[in-house]
This record gives structure tokens, sequence and C-alpha cells, in this order.
């Protein structure tokens, strides 16, 4: 998709979303997100290729589209002058929603975002956070089968992001596709089945949260050491180096310890562990973490010396060993 300034924004994505998948998009600032999206729901033209949604060509057949899905723009669209049950009522003319199921559908919605208790008030008075909770409302007033939210919770507090979260899901469970762009990865991790990792215009991963995780980031566990002097220490990772069931990416000694880093750091404790006690090297503590979401963001991002120790602010970063 190039814009008319010649902007390459987004190049060759290919998205296969099925039905019922709660589908998420990540990608920094700038990635073509909002582009994708607005090309999915019919409001930019690919400059190449094609979309289908719904088993409808975005360019042969928008307005089907359109009367498909639900879009929630990073922009609000409900109108500040009139109330919650107003904004709702006209989305449900909008959508053509049957006028005898509009009032039970208002309600339910108001319930959902929490508005009962200002329904009848002025929108403009409203917090930001309000406002997007209607918003997030005036987009399923129709029950589209498919939903396409930009960054829907971004402004809410966790507690009104929580209960949008809910909603999400339960919408989701009753067969609704979503398709979500976040800013934060831990409701990417949270809510969606799979997720594509967007790229200077380019979708350079894509899995679920668990795939991308271990693909892309690596375990660490912690050792705490009865004797942490270094002379031990030396020991203990000598011992690492030579274990070949770890595949050890860095090796860092730690106030109290040793942290190692390794793509199979939790399936390979138990060798570790074994070889540790031949060595007579006693343990007092230990954790294993796993990769997160934020470790794969950094990762891609270039920042490749992340999640190295659970014990950040002691950490001794004497010994570092990268293959
Ligand atoms: N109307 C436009 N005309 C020209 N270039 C644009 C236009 N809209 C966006 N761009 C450019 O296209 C690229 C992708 O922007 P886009 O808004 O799709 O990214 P994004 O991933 O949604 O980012 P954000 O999270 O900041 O919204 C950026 O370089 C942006 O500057």
């Amino acid at each position: 998709m190039t814009y008319d300034d010649g902007t390459e924004a987004v190049r060759g994505v290919s998205l296969d979303v099925g039905d019922g998948e709660f589908f998420g998009f990540l990608g920094p600032n700038g990635a073509g997100k909002t582009t994708t999206i607005k090309t999915l729901v019919t409001l930019l033209h690919p400059t190449e290729g094609s979309v289908r949604i719904n088993g409808y060509d975005t360019k042969a057949d928008p307005q089907a589209v359109r009367e498909s899905i639900g879009y929630m723009a990073q922009e609000t669209s409900i109108d500040f002058e009139l109330t919650p049950r107003e904004n709702l009522r006209v989305a449900c003319r909008m959508y053509g929603v049957p006028t005898e199921e509009r009032e039970d559908r208002i309600e339910e919605l108001l319930d959902l975002v929490d508005l009962r208790d200002v329904a009848d008030k002025r929108a403009e008075t409203f917090s930001g956070g309000m406002q997007k909770r209607l918003d997030t409302a005036t987009v399923l007033v129709h029950r589209p089968p498919v939903v396409f939210l930009d960054e829907p919770t971004t402004g809410l507090d966790p507690e009104a992001r929580l209960r949008v979260w809910n909603y999400f899901e339960e919408i989701n469970d009753r067969g609704t596709t979503v398709f979500l762009t976040t800013q934060y990865l831990e409701e990417a991790n949270e809510l969606c089945d799979r997720l594509a990792i967007l790229q200077d215009g380019q979708i350079t991963h894509t899995g679920t949260p668990d795939e991308l995780k271990s693909a892309i980031g690596t375990e660490t566990v912690t050792l705490t050491l009865q004797d942490a002097s270094e002379e031990n220490q030396r020991r203990v990772i000598d011992t690492v180096r030579r274990l070949g069931a770890l595949d050890a990416v860095a090796i860092e000694r730690t106030a109290d310890g040793v942290a190692i880093e390794a793509d199979n750091a939790r399936s390979a404790t138990s060798d570790l562990f074994t070889e540790l006690a031949a060595a007579n090297a006693t343990i007092t503590d230990f954790d294993v973490q796993s990769p997160t979401l934020d470790d794969v963001f950094l990762t891609l991002a270039g920042e490749d010396d992340v999640g190295a120790t659970g014990a950040a602010g002691d950490t001794v970063r004497a010994q570092e060993v990268r293959r």
C-alpha cells in the first residue's frame, strides 16, 4: 500500500485469518498497522493485491464488506453532542439493526461498558476512558461476524481494560472473529490465538504467542548458590559450559549465584542440577523465567541483551559468554 506522497507503508503483507480466530497485529509505531487495518475495512485501496473479508472482495463489493464488519478506529467515532443511548441508537440505525432488537441490544451494551449510570448524559463531559468504552459499544451493535479493533484499549484504566477484554473474549467465544492491533504486549498475549508482527511494512513473524516467545526469546534459569564466592561461581559456570544438554546463550555471575540464558533452560534444569550436585555446588534457590512478548519485541528491535537475568539490580556482568 503506497500513499499518494510515495510512502510505501505496507509491502507484500499476506494474511489469512480463520473464522472465529482472535488475531493480533503487533508492530512498533509507524510499522503500518493502521494502514493495513484501513485497507482491510475498505477505507484504503491496496495499490497491489486483493483483500477478501467474509467472502467479499473489498474492491468489488466494499458495501457488503462494511455491513459485515465492525471497525473501531484509533480516533473515536462517537458524537460528543449525544448521550451514550443516543449514540448507540444512531449506530443501530446506521448498521440496520432490526428495530425490535435495538433497545435490548443497547441496554446490554450499556451494561457491558459500564455506562448505564450516565446513559443519558452528553458524551462531551466524559473522560477519555468513558468515551473509548462508548466507542467500543457502538461498533458492536450489529453483532458483526468480524471486528477490527485498532488499539481499542488505549487510554483505558486497568479495570476498564479488563472489562473490555472480557467482552472481546465473550464475543470471540460466541464465534466473532477479532482482528486487533495493540500497543500492549500483555493484551496480545492474553487475548490472541495467533499474532503477526509487522515491521517496516512487512510481516516478519506469525504464530501463537507461545510460538513467538520460544522462537525468538530465550529462557533464563537463575541459581542462588550457598557459596557465592567468585571461585565457586566460576566452577558452576565451567560445569554449565560442559553440560551438553543445555544450549546456553549467555552465562553471568550474579550477586548471589549464576544466571544462565538458554533456549532450553527449563527442560534442561534437571540435568543441570544432577551435574551441579556431582560438582558439589549447593543450590539454595532457583528460578526459571520464560521469555515474554516484551523480550520478543526488544529482540526484534535489536536489543539482544534482554532477559539475561532475573536479578537485574544485583547482576555482576563480569562473565558473559555468547555463541
Ligand atoms: N496518509 C498518509 N500519507 C502518507 N504517509 C502516511 C499516511 N498515513 C501513514 N503514513 C505513513 O505510513 C507508515 C505507516 O503508518 P501507520 O499509521 O500505518 O503505522 P502504525 O503501525 O499504525 O503506527 P502507529 O502505531 O503509530 O499508529 C508511516 O511511515 C506513516 O508515516
